[in-house]
């Protein structure tokens, strides 16, 4: 439990750097570890979700290192994996989970995996379904969900899939299963999700075609160990964004946020806001990186629809926090995603800001936020809890910035999740200025 005080009337100032992308960082251990010779990887995030990733290869026989600041995979190919001892516990991260049962679908031993309770009621038939399209073959629970087993398997077949949900999640998963298939694979997505593990197969040598939402590979040469640069995540660097609108007389610098254009949903619905977000470019040979700007701003509600939401699907529950400060409603739609991430993440942003006086409808795939509400404490203090979901729990803390009253927040350690350090960067930047 720890007590969050309100902003200092001289707002909330200073540079941050917030750790590196969860998602890239994943897929540099994945692809460094399926390549052959060494991957170096910089800014690379130490969170416990990617740690989880790191341990399923370190169980697979492959040698990472930490030397200095970076991170070094020996890759020796897909096909010198080495059965492991244990059963792969995948923690909190539907990331490691889905990803690695397209990644390990053709090995030849069988693979036994668990989770702890919140991804144990986390759908996997998203990703079982499409991956025994292609021969792959699981075991799970009856409704398809984890403890389960990847089964031994030498074969992959191409197919043609159209994606019934927009997931990174599940187009990767498809993905580094095409890359080991017969003939080839098609995917087909109606709007467009964050596309890292296309850019990092490309990357790392691979041959991968994206043409209007139509991606296509093959059986891939082997690939090559490279250097990856991580940038800092912008779903971590979305909370200060929004700390830094929405807290009066701040001015925040975020550097070297990743700006992939699959991922910048959270500064575009900012922006559709009425936020004035200032984007200083930043060379780099790998993903777009950008210095962004913040200042305090007045906000005004806006329509968030389905096409919106896959490039900051992270990112709502801070952006309806965002919501009960902007003039007038905000109407999020298509949004159904959000009941099967890590919580229920409609119940609980709900759950939480209503606790501090905001006014908010529960949609069945999304929320209406009737904005315009200052948040207080109804009694002595209140106690706002994560549901051990790292993004309600940042977000439960920037709350606590902007409300009268006395904030305790419980299960805080589940920021660790993608954020280690993230109170300790917020208590920096709330410092009085002098
Ligand atoms: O591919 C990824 O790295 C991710 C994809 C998204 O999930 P979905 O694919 O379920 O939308 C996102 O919510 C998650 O935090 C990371
Ligand atoms: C949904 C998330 O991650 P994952 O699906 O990897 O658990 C997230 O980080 O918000």
């Amino acid at each position: 439990m720890i007590k969050l005080s309100k902003a200092p009337k001289s707002g909330l100032h200073g540079e941050i750097t917030v750790p590196g992308d969860k998602s890239i960082s994943h897929r540099a251990l994945m692809f460094g570890a399926i390549a052959t010779g060494e991957t170096r990887i910089d800014n690379f995030l130490m969170s416990d979700d990617v740690m989880r990733t790191m341990t399923v290869f370190r169980e697979l026989g492959v040698a990472i290192n930490q030397v200095g600041s970076q991170i070094k995979v020996i890759g020796k190919g897909l096909d010198s994996f080495t059965k492991p001892k244990h059963a792969l516990n995948m923690g909190n991260s539907g990331t490691s989970t889905r990803l690695l049962m397209g990644l390990l679908s053709k090995q030849p031993f069988d693979l036994s995996f668990f989770g702890d309770e919140s991804l144990s009621s986390r759908p996997l038939r998203r990703v079982a379904e499409p991956l025994s399209l292609m021969n792959a073959q699981f075991d799970l629970t009856a409704d398809n969900f984890l403890p389960g087993t990847i089964r031994a398997n030498n074969r992959l077949q191409g197919m043609t899939y159209e994606m019934p949900v927009a997931s990174a999640q599940v187009k990767s998963a498809i993905l580094l299963a095409g890359i080991q298939a017969e003939g080839e694979t098609i995917i087909i997505e109606k709007v467009t999700s964050r596309d890292h593990t296309e850019r990092m197969l490309r990357q790392f040598g691979g041959i991968i075609t994206t043409n209007n939402g139509v991606i296509t590979i093959q059986q891939q040469p082997q690939l090559r160990g490279q250097h990856v640069l991580v940038p800092s995540d912008i779903s971590s660097a979305a909370f200060f964004m929004v700390a830094g609108l929405i807290t009066p007389n701040s001015e925040i610098t975020l550097k070297k946020v990743g700006v992939n254009p699959t991922r910048v949903g959270v500064i575009k619905l900012l922006e559709r806001m009425g936020a004035n977000i200032k984007q200083e470019p930043i060379f780099s040979d790998g993903e777009a990186l950008a210095d962004i700007v913040i200042k305090s701003q007045s906000l005004h509600g806006i329509n968030i629809m389905a096409d919106d939401i896959p490039s900051a699907v992270d990112e709502l529950p801070i952006l309806a926090l965002a919501a009960t400060q902007a003039l007038g409603d905000t109407v999020i739609s298509g949004a159904a995603e959000l009941r099967v991430k890590e919580t229920d993440r409609i119940a609980t942003v709900i759950s939480e800001l209503t606790k501090l006086g905001a006014d908010i409808e529960e949609k069945q795939d999304g929320m209406i936020i009737h904005g315009g509400t200052p948040l207080h404490v109804m009694q002595d203090s209140v106690l706002l809890d994560s549901h051990g979901d790292h993004r309600i729990g940042m977000m439960n803390a920037v709350a606590a910035l902007i409300t009268e009253g006395n904030v305790i927040l419980t299960g805080e350690d589940a920021m660790s999740v993608s954020y280690p350090g993230f109170l300790a960067d917020l208590t920096a930047i709330m410092r009085e200025k002098l």
